[in-house]
């Protein structure tokens, strides 16, 4: 079989490039990686061989070894399990199918310095290709257990790499790195040096739960005497093979929980939070969960992997387990070891367990309280959760009806009460003013957009707090949630605003009387003349410097949310708002005397229209037909000239 080039691809390219010029410092990770491919490809030969018994594969020595050669300055990653078949090769390590990538290559080209740097490809991880970072020359030989012929991969990194087909090549893979010259001040040790490979596999590795042996080093006296040393010498296994979360709380270091992290989650960086849970009693399990520092670029993107690792009594049983975190924990990765279930169980087995479902409820209590603790104990590291998993966690309060409580308990809402900082609802209840009976809140594109609606306006006046939320997720949660602490949430742009105490409210009540027989005609007429727009027009008690606003009836769906389902295919009809006028602005009683005087004309037909624009404007949104509106303004402006 002769030897072919393949080119690798563009991102997979770029990528290359980055590990070759070496932008990240701390090189010894490439081995970590390359153990916790090795690691993670005995976990699927066990699994494979478990359900497949003709799969005729040799599991009675499962390992990783490690080897290095002074002399020929290489080091070899091996390992005995499931290997790859010759497409394998070509679609797993020629490409990059990770979505974010094309995204996070952009950012990493535009990060200015170094930190930035290892900060983002800290979040990507690359796994297999940091290799590259340490080595001029990579080789892997691999079979894919079951089959016969093996596949021989190299590449210098430097744009192709060639494939062959090998006949006699041992189950599973080594890569075989001919390392680069060593350059301490560049971070990039000896690395065949036995000494640098046991510190690396301890600090990194440790916990692994297959063994990670070396050749023993020939001892010094024996090559002394004849200058060989022929005798085998066992290998020497590096890692403690201790799983984390079966140890007590006080015999596990934080750097060590972090490196289990790294492992499952192929992110780079230290987790925000470690959470532990042993369970006892009929159902024993013990969960080791963590919260990651970013948010994954996909995690809202239809098919991300969700859940966390399932072990039963130790063995590694699947990743990715949804049957045990809720979708909107879904950034929560992790280990769960229960004790009594079987080696065999499937997904559809678990998603029907009743015990399973018992488990997905006491982590993701866990989980919430823990998020809940973190906010008061560490505010910091509260806020960066905040930062990047708030817009999933309220999802839960859509889906999760038993944690919602919970779920608002562990949320935090951008508020008019403070500029920087967000309030939790707790908080805004102690807050509320005499009087007042609801929890306000408007929606909205941006703070900046929300704080600039004319809707908002009485409740600057009166300095009462409304929350601003932003998110896409809010439009659809406030409209679940029916209540806190026995206040309903209220959008302040949806039916009649009544706010002031008692007295103000009968006072006001009577002026509004008056207004009414005064405003009767104009708002009758405009209702009229704006039928086809909306479905009322009535004087507003919103308003305290606009001269309108667009507002939605109490239980009406509004234009943001329909946007939504009419984008996710659902059709929405369309719901007809109402215009609100403020009587104390001069436009708006101009507009009164002016419908008085003369009943109708174009000139009062086209100021009701631009009325209804300039509100719909205010609001942040659209006109049906922008250019008919610019028009009909230009020409007013040029009659004041
Ligand atoms: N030793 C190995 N045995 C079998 N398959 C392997 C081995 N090493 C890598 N692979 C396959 O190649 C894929 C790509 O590996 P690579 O290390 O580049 O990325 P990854 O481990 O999937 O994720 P990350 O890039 O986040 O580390 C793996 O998912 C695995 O399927």
């Amino acid at each position: 079989m002769p030897t072919e080039t393949f080119e690798f691809q563009v991102e997979a390219r770029q990528l290359l490039q980055m590990m070759i010029h070496s932008i990240y410092s701390n090189k010894d990770v490439f081995l970590r990686e390359l153990v916790s491919n090795a690691s993670d490809a005995l976990d699927k030969l066990r699994l494979e061989a478990l359900r497949d018994d003709s799969l005729g594969a040799d599991v009675s020595d499962l390992h990783i070894a490690i080897e290095a050669d002074k002399q020929a300055r290489t080091l070899t990653v091996r390992d005995n399990g499931i290997g790859m078949s010759n497409d394998e090769v070509v679609q797993l390590i020629g490409t990059i199918a990770n979505s974010g990538t094309a995204k996070f290559l952009k950012e990493l080209k535009e990060a200015e310095d170094s930190a930035a740097t290892e900060g983002l490809i800290g979040q990507f991880g690359v796994g297999f290709y940091s290799s590259f970072m340490v080595a001029d020359e990579v080789t892997l030989l691999t079979r894919r257990a079951g089959e016969s012929q093996g596949t021989r991969w190299t590449s210098t990194g430097e744009g192709t790499y060639t494939i062959e087909t090998v006949d006699d090549a041992p189950q599973g893979t080594s890569v075989v790195l001919r390392l680069k010259p060593e350059d301490s001040e560049d971070r990039l040790y000896d690395y065949t040096s036995a000494w640098k490979i046991k510190e690396i596999v301890k600090r990194y590795s440790d916990f692994i739960t297959w063994p990670i042996k070396m050749a023993a080093e020939p001892a010094a006296d024996a090559e002394a005497e004849d200058g060989s040393d022929d005798a085998p010498r066992e290998p020497e296994t590096l890692n403690s093979m201790k799983a984390l979360w079966a140890r007590s709380r006080d015999e596990v270091t934080d750097d060590e929980y972090h490196e289990l992290y790294k492992h499952i989650s192929h992110d780079w960086n230290d987790p925000l939070e470690t959470i532990r849970l042993q369970a006892e009693g009929t159902f024993e399990y013990q969960a080791l969960l963590f919260i990651p520092a970013h948010a994954p670029q996909d995690m809202f993107m239809q098919g991300y992997k969700r859940g966390v690792q399932l072990y039963v009594k130790r063995v590694f049983i699947m990743d990715d387990c949804e049957a045990l975190m809720p979708p909107y924990l879904r950034f929560v990765k992790g280990v769960v070891d229960a004790q009594d279930l079987s080696l065999n169980v499937s997904r559809e087995i678990l998603q029907q367990d009743r015990q399973i479902q018992l488990m997905h409820r006491r982590l993701a209590k866990k989980v919430l309280s823990t998020v809940k603790e973190m906010r008061s104990a560490a505010p910091e590291r509260y806020t960066t959760f905040w930062r990047e998993f708030g817009a999933v966690l309220k999802e839960g309060l859509l889906s999760d009806f038993e944690n919602r409580d919970a779920i608002l308990a562990a949320s935090s809402f951008a508020t008019t009460h403070d500029k920087d900082g967000p309030t939790t609802l707790a908080q805004y209840v102690e807050r509320m003013k005499d009087g007042q009976e609801h929890i306000f809140y408007l929606t909205g594109e941006s703070r900046q957009a929300i704080e600039n609606s004319p809707h908002m306006e009485a409740f600057q006046a009166r300095g009462i707090e409304v929350l601003l939320l932003t998110d896409p997720v809010d439009e659809v949660w406030v409209d679940a949630v029916p209540e806190f602490d026995g206040k309903q949430l209220r959008s302040v742009a949806k039916g009649e605003v009544d706010l002031g105490t008692e007295e103000e409210k009968k006072e006001a009540g009577t002026e509004r009387e008056k207004q009414q027989e005064e405003f009767a005609g104009l708002l009758a007429w405009m209702t009229g003349r704006l039928g086809e727009d909306v479905k009322e027009v009535r004087l507003s008690s919103r308003l305290t410097v606009s001269p309108a606003c667009v507002v939605s009836d109490t239980d009406d769906v509004t234009p943001a949310l329909a946007n939504m389902f009419r984008a996710m295919g659902q059709p929405v009809p369309e719901v007809k708002r109402i215009l609100e006028l403020n009587p104390g602005h001069p436009l708006v009683s101009g507009l009164n005397r002016a419908h008085a005087d003369r009943q109708e004309d174009a000139g009062l037909d086209e100021a009701a229209e631009l009325l209804y624009g300039m509100a719909l404007l205010a609001e942040g949104g659209e006109l049906a037909d922008p250019s008919r509106f610019v028009k009909l303004m230009a020409d007013r402006l040029e009659r004041t000239l």
